[in-house]
């Protein structure tokens, strides 16, 4: 007999259409190529100083209806108009979620919520959403987290980020390295905060590194290194790491590195302990330090959802309307006075370069 030494833990393997299959399917305009370069531009110019906007990444943790989520957007979509000359408004469209251990791994990966795991499914439900999205003129953010999957869909996406969780690994680094739009580094879930500006260098370098191309044939990608990438500062186990004496000390090191100073500054996680509640203390803080011309603080994050709170999902029911299934979101009209405020603050900002 043949001793089998391969394929001893897979039970299954199905075959995903081509990345390049699914844009046909699902293709793009150019109003809404135009809404994704226009503000990927936006942020890179936030982001270095010579726009005086302020970046705002608001959403759901984690998208699971996709009718709740447009509902969530076309609010959105209102403020980001209104307040378009004070903040960049970009929504949070994260369809894949790291685990600290097990659970739903998001949209993409079990888009019936079941266990079922229909990637098949979850890939054009993501990029449907994802045009529907930017048709109403506001753009994208989101976690890249598989190395494969953002050639099915980040070609519609402004804004990414890589996880506390994968800030470390080269393959994300490398990942980033390659993609189209500014990427926000996570300090580790411990608080290191160098792991993300060695991230930061990583990313900005040219690498080799296998791929598939958009007819899902196995490629060797290289990249030309990516200039827009950045610190998201979310806190660690030692709590929050957003104080003025946390940006003085981490401009300092990110200075050192030959790193801009441009940092995001995310409300959730663990800058508010996970409790979502304690995110408007937060902004509040933010706000208050830079009308008084904290001016390296170039973005802010929120975990916002159209009602407050998290539930867990109850099997043979559906899930309560508009509220997350991962972490707890606030609530939208607590995200509506969060949003006028920054635009308060934003208003007294000058660019770096005028
Ligand atoms: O943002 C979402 C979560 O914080 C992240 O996915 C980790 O979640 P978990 O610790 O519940 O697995
Ligand atoms: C998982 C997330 O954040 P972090 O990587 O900071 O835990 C997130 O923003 O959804």
């Amino acid at each position: 007999m043949p001793i089998q030494t391969e394929n001893l833990h897979i039970d299954a393997l199905r075959l995903l259409p081509a990345p390049a299959d699914l844009a046909t399917l699902l293709p793009r305009d150019q109003a809404i190529s135009r809404t994704v370069s226009d503000s990927r531009a936006a942020i890179r110019a936030i982001l270095s100083g010579a726009d005086h906007r302020l970046l705002v990444i608001v959403g759901p943790c984690s998208i699971h209806d996709p009718d709740a989520a447009l509902d969530y957007a076309a609010h959105l979509a209102r403020e980001r108009h209104r307040l378009s000359d004070r903040l960049e408004i970009v929504m949070r469209t994260y369809f894949e979620k790291p685990r600290t251990t097990v659970g739903w791994k998001g949209l993409i990966n079990d888009p019936h919520l079941d266990g079922s795991d229909r990637i098949e499914d979850g890939l054009p439900a993501a990029r449907r959403l994802l045009l529907e999205i930017n048709r109403l003129g506001l753009p994208t953010a989101t976690e890249f987290l598989d190395p494969i999957l953002p050639q099915y869909f980040a070609d519609l996406i402004a804004w990414g980020a890589i996880g506390a969780r994968t800030t470390e690994s080269q393959i994300h680094r490398q990942l980033a390295s390659g993609l189209s739009c500014p990427v926000g580094f996570k300090n580790g879930t411990d608080g290191g905060v160098q792991v993300a500006l060695d991230a930061i260098r990583s990313a900005a370098g040219a690498h080799s590194f296998p791929a598939i191309t958009a007819e899902g044939r196995a490629a060797i990608a290289s990249t030309t290194g990516n200039h827009a990438c950045h610190l998201v500062l979310r806190g660690g186990h030692d709590g929050p790491n957003y104080s003025p004496a946390h940006i003085e000390s981490i401009s300092l090191a990110a200075a050192q590195t030959g790193i801009d100073p441009g940092i995001v500054i995310d409300a959730s996680h663990a800058n508010s302990g996970k409790d979502p509640a304690r995110q408007p203390a937060v902004i509040a803080d933010i706000a208050t330090r830079i009308s008084a011309g904290e001016n390296r603080i170039r973005g802010v994050m929120l975990e916002s959802n159209l009602v407050a709170g998290r539930q867990d999902p109850v099997a043979g029911q559906p899930p309560i309307y508009g509220q997350s299934i991962t972490d707890g979101c606030l609530g939208w009209d607590d995200t509506q006075a969060l949003l006028r405020r920054l635009a308060e603050v934003a208003q007294s900002r000058q660019p770096l370069a005028a």
